[in-house]
């Protein structure tokens, strides 16, 4: 039986969401779901039920993961070795292979499995599937310290983004599914691109001109130096943290791509941890929010 305490407590904290329910209604919301936030299916099943309660308020939300970790696994089950530039996967044409078996395949559908089960109605794609995300090889360059010669570095069937057709996204969203994305590309002669969740999560978010870019994490959000997490930085503020060594790793390609979102039409991104109970919805709906949020100031 529910007591009366916990009764007032819901009310209070309905009361509390409802402005931003309705501020959200109708509005698009992408939701980039880490191989780090993803943990048990416990947690993806709570995942999935924060999306299905995200479409029933009427927020378009439109779902784009990873699988990181869950790559690396597959690729040591086969044995086969693989090595990262700049936190980029070195993906050779065996490789390139594995990461769509897995993000396609078995990620991409366990997600899809997970919110049909809550109630929702999913729709799985990849960047390939009707042109979603055009892709074409990244070019990474390197001065060598010694020599002072630029290098090109070849990271294979690695890709960047260079259209998104917003319309295969458009129309399943106003046919009320939602649209679950692997990040794989579509090279000009028909080849996988192997592309960052994170940078294919910012592309996909700016060609919707999105409300919010949430960025589901390991971590709480973005640290400062006395390891605090900041409720919200500035696109100064981030770029002088990149430059002192504060934001390193893998949250330079993180917050590089909000700022390229925030910089191209999205309204504000947000960095959270999305193995938190309910973040998606503490984030939207809760006026203290979770997370980081970066926004163009
Ligand atoms: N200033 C910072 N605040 C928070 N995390 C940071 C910061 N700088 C670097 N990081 C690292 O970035 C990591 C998140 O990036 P990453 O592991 O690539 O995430 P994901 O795999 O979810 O895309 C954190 O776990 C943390 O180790
Ligand atoms: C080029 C590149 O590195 N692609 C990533 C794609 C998956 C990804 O980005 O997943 P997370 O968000 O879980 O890290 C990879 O192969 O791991």
């Amino acid at each position: 039986m529910i007591s009366e305490q916990e009764i007032v407590l819901k009310a209070d904290i309905l009361s509390e969401a409802l402005p931003f329910m309705k501020r959200y209604a109708g509005k698009t919301v992408v939701v980039k779901y880490g191989g780090h936030a993803m943990g048990d299916t416990a947690l993806g099943a709570r995942f999935a039920r924060d999306v299905v309660l995200l479409k029933q308020i009427g927020v378009n939300v439109v779902v784009v993961h990873g699988g990181g970790p869950q790559i690396g696994q597959m690729l040591e089950r086969l044995k086969i070795k693989s090595s990262f530039i700049d936190g980029l996967r070195v993906t050779d044409k065996e490789t390139v292979d594995i990461v769509e078996m897995v993000l396609a395949g078995s990620i991409n559908k366990e997600i899809v499995g997970l919110i049909n089960a809550a109630g929702g109605r999913a729709i799985g794609l990849s960047g390939k599937d009707g042109g979603l995300i055009q892709a074409k090889k990244l070019t990474r360059t390197k001065r060598d310290p010694e020599s002072n010669i630029e290098q090109v570095l070849d990271l294979g069937f690695v890709g960047e983004p260079t259209a998104v057709n917003a319309e295969v996204l458009s129309l399943l969203t106003k046919a009320d599914f939602i649209p679950v994305v692997a990040p794989t590309g579509l090279g000009d002669e028909g080849e996988t691109y192997n592309i960052n969740a994170d940078t294919s999560a910012g592309a996909v978010a700016a060609a919707l001109k999105a409300t919010r870019l949430l960025m589901l994490t390991d971590i709480a959000g973005v640290m400062d130096q006395d390891k605090k997490v900041m409720p919200e930085i500035t696109v100064a503020q981030a770029r002088a943290m990149i430059a002192d060594g504060t934001i390193y790793g893998g949250m330079i390609p993180k917050i590089e791509t909000c700022l390229d979102a925030v910089e191209n039409g999205v309204e504000a991104a947000v960095i959270l941890d999305g193995r938190k109970a309910h973040a998606i919805l503490v984030e939207l709906f809760i006026s203290s929010g979770a997370g980081t949020l970066i926004s163009k100031k």
